[in-house]
Order: C-alpha cells, then structure tokens, then sequence
C-alpha cells in the first residue's frame, strides 16, 4: 500500500475510535448527575462535587497514562490495555445502575445502597483512569502517524481529532439521555419519596422485577460503543506507525532534574562560573540530549503555567451558564430548548468553525500578511533560503492565535454579563434576609377591605371563576420589615388576625369562604430551579370532587397558583382559578447565542492551536508527557471553578462575570508577554544537532586516540632504532 494511503488509513482508524470514546465519555458525563441524584438520591451539593472531582480526576489520570506509554508500554499499548480498563469501569458503572441486583422484596428500588455506591465509585475510577490514561496517547499516537514534512497535514489531523471529539459529544449529549427514558433533561421532577421512580415522566423503563428509569441501558451503550471502539483499533494494527518507548523516561527525567538541583546547590559560591542554563549544573552526569529535552519541555510546561485561567471560564458552559439558561426562555417557536440542551450549541459550533476556520480564516490572515513568522535560528533561516524547510517555516503563530482564543472567551463572559443585566431586570423582587413579603388571595366571595396594621387599607377584589389566559390576574406581594402583623378585613362584624411572617420569605395569606379560617401558605423564594415551572393548589374546602381535567401551556420559570372552589366538579373547571405568581422568564435563550460563539471560537483558537503546539515542541520521546501537561492546566482550571465557586460569592452574577473576564484579559496579556520571548524550536533538529555533536566529539576523541597511539608508536620505532 502506499505510504500516502497508509497514512489516510491510520489517520482514519484513530479518528473513528475517537469519535466513539468521546460518545462514551460525554454520553456518561451527561446522566452522571441525573444517576448520583434520582438514583444514589444524594442532594444536589454532593452530586455536583463528586461530579466536578470526576471530571477533575479524568484530566489528571492523562499523566499516569503519559509516564505508561513513554517510558514503558509505548503510547499503541497503553491505549489497549487502558481501553479495556476504561470499558471494565463502564460495564461495572452500568451493572451498579440495575436495581434489580439488590431488590430482593422487588418493590422497584433497591434495598442496598451501599453496594449500588461501591459499584459505582469503583467504576467510576476506573472509567476516570481509562479516558484520561488514552487521552494524551491518542492525540501523541496520532500525531507520531505523520512524518516530519508533514505538518500542513498535521495540523489538519489535530483540527479532525477535535471535529471527532465533538461529533462524538454532540451525539451522545442528544442520544444517551433518551436512552435513560427522559422526555428531557430538565423535565425531570424534584426525586420521590424513597426510591420510587419518577413514573410519569420517564418514556423508556427498563428492568427485570419491576420498570425503572433506564440507567443501565444510558451507561451500557457507551460501554458497548467502546469495546467496538477497541476491536476496530485493534483491527488497524497492522497499519499503524508505533514507535517504541525509550526506557523510563520520566524517572531519568526527575533524576536529572534532582541532580541539577543538588548540583546548583552544592556549587552556589560566586567563585564557581555561572552556566547557561540550571539544568546545565546535571551536565558532569547526564547526557547532552537528556538535558537538552528537559529543557525544550520545561520551557513548553512554564509557558502552561497562565493556561488554567482560559479553562476556567471554558468549564463555566455546564454551570453557570447553563444555571443562566434556566431563567431565560427557551420557546423557538417550532421547539422548545431546555436549558442543558443549549449547551450542545458547543459542539455544534465546533462542527462548523473548525472547517470555516482551517479552510477559509487563517489561510485569509496568512494571505493579508497579518501573522508573523517563527522567531527562527540562524540555521532554520539559512535552510528556509535553501527552501529545505519550507513546509516548517510557513506555519502561523500557534501562541498568538491562543493569546487571541483567550481575549476571545473573555469578550464571551463580558456578553454573558450583558445578557445577565437583562435578566436581573426581569426577574422577581425577592425580599432580603431582613424582610418579608405577602400576598393575598380573595377566595371569600365577594371584594375585601384588607388593612395590615398600621398600613393604609387595601381593598382585595374576589376572583372571578375563569381558566382562560386573558382572565388571569395577580397581586402584588407586600414587603414588611416586620415579622409579626396583625391583619384585619372589613367583614360584618370584622376579623382580625395576628401573623407571623418569616423572615427572607414569601407567603401567601389564603381567605376562603369562610374569611375567619384565613391561613398562610409558604411560597416560593427563587426563580424554579431549572427553568421548571411551578404550580400548587389552594383549596377552600375539600370535599373530594377535584378531579377536573384541563391543559395549560406555562412559560419556563413561572410560578402559578390555583384556586380550587369547595364545590368542583369536574365539568366545572371554570370555576378553577390561576394566580400568576411569578412570571415566565420573558429573556430569550438565543441572547445566549453569542456567548457561545465567541467561547467556542476562542476554544478553537485556543484548545485546537494548544494540542497542536503541544506536540510539535515536545521531544519524540516525551509527546504523551506534554499532552497530559496540556490537559493538567484543564484539571486545574476545573478545580479553580471549584473553589471560585465556593470562595468567591459576587452578590451580583454579572459582576462575577465581568470579574472573570478581566482576569482571563490580565491572564492573557501575561501569557502574550511570555509567548513573545518564548523561542519557536524543531525538537528533532536539535535532537539531531546534538547526536551529530556527540558523535563528532567521540569521531574527535577516537582520532585524537589514533594519534596519541601513532605518536607512541613513532616513539618507540625512533627508540628501538637508536637501539
Ligand atoms: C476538553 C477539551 C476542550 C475537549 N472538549 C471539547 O472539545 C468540547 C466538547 N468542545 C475534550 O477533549 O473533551
């Protein structure tokens, strides 16, 4: 086969088990939450921890992966031996997702938790070594498929490794969640009482003893998905480019840097000469080539150290924007978006930008003239003349287009920021922690004086029986700063009341028909969660007949309530009252829009441009260990949204908005600066540069040997002659 089609070949194997591993990471990723709350039934606060420890986990295992492959297995085994890890943990995750295995009254929920845990964290870890053991091995394998010529085509791979990564999340963020049985993320209800599934919402059940939410079948698909995965690389072997490990690499790695360390140490007086360099001092014990490594990738790892920042606003899509999400409305008119559902504009973005990008952007700056070349060597630049070096010198600025990705995502959280204000204006007037507000419902049957104690009296008019939207009316809530009132209504003769409100709260004061047994009812105190309606009842006197049946379409956020007359029958319905309590989020989701696009154009200047820079500064023996370098600073970026989130509470969320963009700008304005004074370098040419050095200095020594033995030899003939 030729090497051209060889190549294509290879290229396309790593990109399909790509594709599907990232279905199976994502997929999982987007019911994990959903498992830990409705299925564990742990609170949201200890879902969303061990979620966010999950995936920070899953961006540090990629060194353990890196250290395997470089100094032992070589990046073609480790992704095996790794995959099936990563697949055992699947299929643990999924059988801990049966309830059945624990049900044995079989009353649908299962009767040890603990087990259900145990089987779950386990393959969780599992699953967290697995994906991000392969991880910087994948992109490393893939690149060690092209030769050094190739980087145009290079290039292309890492944008179509990307395309996959993202295809492969796409799908499985649509698919995976119809696979648990929801109609829709969001539409899920708050959890039953002790393991009863949430029945009425789910379309899909699955189960042997008695039906229950599909978990097992949303976790085995992707656990299925990659074992094929597996088989078809396994099945490409033959085509590949494999390149051996050197040894253990990252134990002389750390062992030269200790040495160097020491070695600094130990000669600190000003009367020995300075190097060049600190990791010259390791140069009386290690090899010229080991220490030149060392350098090229801690040069490359400092050049890391402002990266965190540009993930830390990236991870914000799943949290606080989607939270965002979901007091904004999600009506399109033909569809109806739910607030996680709009974090799939992500990869869908990716799916188009990358092309555009690639094909239409940077050949366009590079035509204008507006990148600027490699700061090249002296050699580089006399090779460029002789035109050897062409297709290397011809590459764009990778740090400069990742400076501008970074300034890219903080213009994203300054529209988020815009888009906030907009919100603040729409929402509730919540009472603070010092007050509390009350509304009044008229269910007695005719208008109301209504007076508060010292306030001026109001007058409360009886709600007319109608269901229909043009009739719906609400009142406004009363703020006291007060807790205890008294009320008093202008009935014959007059009632009055004391009432003891709660503090930061929202109540409502129902008066049936019969005023003198008036009661209070607690309401809601924030917008409902997820973007969720919420609905309750008030009832004058139950006798039992509300069973009438009517369909009502509410706006994403709001808050009603009804009220229900003693006498209901069903073919009354008329006489059903709704109050809007809370009105629909009237902010519309595709405001959100250009957050996306300015986040996810920046993810492309940035994330793409960082993998691709990532490998070609890295020495041969050391791709996989800079990978997992570049996906640390996305673990630390995870873990600063962690403690952001804990530490940093703004009482505004657009100023924590703005605060984070200006960060990022501060941030990246830093990594501009060093980005300047870091020098671009072909990690071959110098590792070839050094070997010709050491191979002369030994060519030297050897000649400076022969003469040494001709000259001995001379000096014996000259003395055996004198003989
Ligand atoms: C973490 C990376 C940026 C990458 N994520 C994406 O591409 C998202 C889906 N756009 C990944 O490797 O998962």
């Amino acid at each position: 086969m030729p090497a051209e089609d060889l190549r294509d070949k290879n290229m396309e194997e790593t990109k399909r088990k790509k594709k599907k591993k990232r279905f199976s990471y994502y997929g999982m990723r987007a019911v994990l939450v959903l498992y830990f709350r409705y299925f564990l039934l742990w609170d949201s606060d200890l879902s969303t921890s061990i979620y966010h420890a999950f995936v920070a986990l899953c961006y540090l295992t990629p060194i353990l992966g890196a250290i395997i492959a470089d100094s032992w297995l070589g990046k073609f085994k480790t992704i095996i031996y790794l995959s099936i890890v990563y697949a055992v943990g699947q299929v643990i995750m999924a059988v801990s997702t049966i309830h059945d295995i624990t049900d044995t009254d079989r009353d649908g929920s299962p009767d040890n938790l603990t087990l259900h845990i145990a089987l779950s964290m386990l393959g969780l870890f599992l699953i967290a070594l697995g994906t991000g053991g392969i991880k910087p091995c994948v992109a490393a394998f893939g690149g060690d498929q092209f030769q050094e010529h190739q980087s145009r085509q290079l290039n292309t791979f890492f944008s179509v490794f990307y395309l996959c990564i993202n295809a492969g999340s796409l799908l499985s963020t649509l698919i995976t969640p119809v696979l648990r049985g929801a109609r829709s993320l969001s539409t899920l209800p708050e959890p039953p009482p002790p393991h009863r599934a949430p029945e009425t919402f789910s379309t899909q059940q699955c189960g042997i003893h008695t039906q229950q939410q599909c978990y097992p079948l949303a976790f085995g698909v992707p656990a299925a998905l990659m074992v094929v995965s597996l088989v078809v690389f396994i099945a490409g072997s033959g085509m590949y480019v494999k390149t051996d490990p050197e040894g253990n690499i990252m134990w002389s790695v750390c062992k030269c840097i200790g040495f160097a360390i020491k070695n600094r140490f130990r000669h600190r007086s000003k009367l020995y000469p300075k190097r060049e360099h600190w990791m010259d001092w390791a140069d009386e014990k290690y090899d010229k080539l080991l220490i030149a490594q060392i350098k090229m990738v801690l040069k490359v790892l400092f050049l890391y150290i402002p990266l965190p920042m540009f993930w830390t606003l990236f991870d914000q899509k799943g949290s606080r924007w989607t939270l965002q999400a979901t007091t904004m409305s999600g009506d399109f008119g033909g569809f109806i978006l739910q607030p996680d559902q709009m974090q799939t504009v992500n990869p869908i973005l990716i799916l188009t930008l990358v092309p555009i990008m690639d094909r239409l952007v940077f050949p366009l700056i590079q035509k204008c003239g507006l990148n600027f070349r490699y700061r090249m060597t002296r050699l580089k630049e006399t090779m460029l003349r002789k035109q050897i070096l062409e297709p290397l010198i011809v590459r764009e600025h990778p740090l400069k287009r990742m400076t501008v990705g970074m300034l890219f995502a903080a213009a994203a959280f300054v529209c988020a920021a815009v888009v906030q204000v907009e919100i603040d204006k729409t929402l509730p007037d919540f009472p603070s922690s010092s007050q509390s507000q009350l509304k009044v419902v008229n269910m007695y049957g005719g208008s109301l004086g209504v007076r508060f104690s010292s306030g001026e009296p109001l007058t409360i008019h009886s709600y007319e029986a109608s269901l229909s939207c043009s009739s719906q009316s609400s009142v406004d809530y009363l703020t006291f700063d007060q807790q205890e009132i008294t009320v008093s209504l202008t009935t014959d003769p007059v009632i009055t009341n004391p009432l003891r409100l709660i503090r930061g709260s929202r109540q409502t004061l129902v008066i049936p028909a019969e005023p003198e047994r008036m009661y209070l009812e607690e309401d809601i105190n924030s917008k409902p969660k997820e973007g969720k309606n919420a609905v309750r009842r008030a009832f004058t006197l139950s006798n039992g007949h509300q069973s009438c049946e009517f369909s009502r379409k509410f706006g994403f956020g709001s808050s009603y309530t009804f009220l229900v007359p003693a006498d209901v029958f069903s073919s009354e319905c008329e006489s059903v009252k709704e109050v809007e309590d809370m009105e629909p989020n009237s902010v519309h989701m595709a405001l959100q829009i250009p957050q996306y696009f300015l986040m996810t154009s920046g993810e492309v200047l940035f994330s793409v441009t960082g993998l691709q820079f990532s490998y070609s500064q890295a020495p041969k023996n050391m791709k996989s260990v800079l990978q997992a370098g570049w996906l640390c600073t996305n673990a630390v970026g995870n873990i600063i949204v962690l403690i952001v989130a804990e530490l940093g509470k703004l009482p505004k969320q657009w100023a924590e908005y703005v605060l984070f963009a200006s960060l990022l700008v501060a941030v990246s304005i830093i990594f501009s600066i060093m980005a300047y004074f870091y020098t671009y370098i072909d990690p071959a040419e110098i590792e070839a540069q050094i070997l010709k050095e050491q191979h002369l200095d030994t060519e030297d020594e050897k000649k400076e040997k022969k003469k040494e033995e001709t000259l001995e030899m001379q000096d014996k003939e000259v003395k055996q002659t004198k003989i």
